[in-house]
């Protein structure tokens, strides 16, 4: 029997393993299955806790799409490895430093429940996104068969390119979304956010995500929208992100600083699985 937890952050769905009391083998084919939503239990990504491999950390995150590629940052997840961690005995601090196939990341329990993430400094340079760019640039034109695309492009330990909407509702996200995410200039793919700006403090943001398709809400994704929206001159340090699963905080003071995000993170059940 394996052990499992399932949580959300905003409506993004995880079935959470502890892979330090347990033996876990996660085939692509065994977390497809895990995610599936019919023959499986049903996520979006699936996260497992492992033995710190960083100095200085406390665990190693492990981050798993439906499909059953491995990637090196998920912020809803974050928050939900934080309260796992916590609730299963595995740690009694408050702060955590967690190593992942990206970097560290840190997360933070707040009182009123939520979490705190520190999801490290963005990343510009499109060789390491990675982004087939001659050089770095607040935006860039991607071709589609649709046409031109005006995006922003940022690593936040995953790839995110960001399209500025002017009516969310009516962003046609099921087809360009696919079209994005696998467009021959991002080799490792992209996850694909469609931004509306409300106010400089308040934005609305849907995101196809690589290797699952459109999600109720993505933490990282939140915080590729206001690193863009920052350098287009129209969001400033202190963002509220309105997701369909919820809303997010975001603060980023630019430049070369760490952006933060804060939200909550959900148990739904636990349960066991025969393996
Ligand atoms: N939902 C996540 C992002 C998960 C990984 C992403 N699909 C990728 O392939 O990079 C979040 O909350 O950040």
């Amino acid at each position: 029997m394996i052990r499992f937890t399932k949580m959300h952050g905003l409506g993004n769905d995880f079935v959470v393993l502890d892979g330090l009391r347990q033996t876990l083998e996660p085939s692509p084919e065994w977390i497809r299955m895990l995610a599936d939503r019919h023959f499986g239990i049903g996520c979006d990504q699936v996260l497992i806790v492992e033995q710190p491999r960083a100095q200085g950390t406390d665990f190693h995150y492990r981050i798993f799409n439906a499909d059953g590629g491995e990637v090196g940052q998920c912020g809803n997840g974050a928050r939900c490895f934080a309260r796992f961690v916590r609730d299963q005995g595995l740690t009694d601090k408050d702060r955590i430093r967690v190593g992942t196939a990206a970097g560290v990341i840190e997360l933070t329990l707040l009182a009123d429940g939520r979490v705190h993430v520190d999801m490290g400094r963005p990343q510009f340079d499109p060789r390491r996104i990675p982004f087939l760019a001659q050089a770095r640039a607040n935006a860039y034109v991607l071709g589609l068969a649709t046409g031109n695309l005006a995006i922003g492009v940022v690593g936040l330990g995953n790839p995110h390119a960001v399209t500025l909407v002017d009516d969310l509702d009516r962003a046609p996200i099921e087809r360009l979304g696919p079209l994005i995410v696998a467009h021959q200039d991002f080799p490792e793919g992209v996850n694909a956010g469609f931004m509306q700006v409300l106010a400089t403090d308040r934005a609305r943001l849907r995101v196809f995500e690589r290797g699952v398709g459109e999600t109720l809400a993505c933490g990282s994704g939140a915080c590729a929208a206001v690193v863009c929206g920052r350098q287009w001159g129209l969001l400033g340090e202190r963002v509220q992100i309105e997701l369909p699963g919820g809303e997010l905080t975001i603060e980023w003071p630019g430049g070369d600083t760490s952006i933060g995000m804060i939200g909550p993170a959900t148990r739904v059940f636990d349960g066991e699985l025969a393996s």
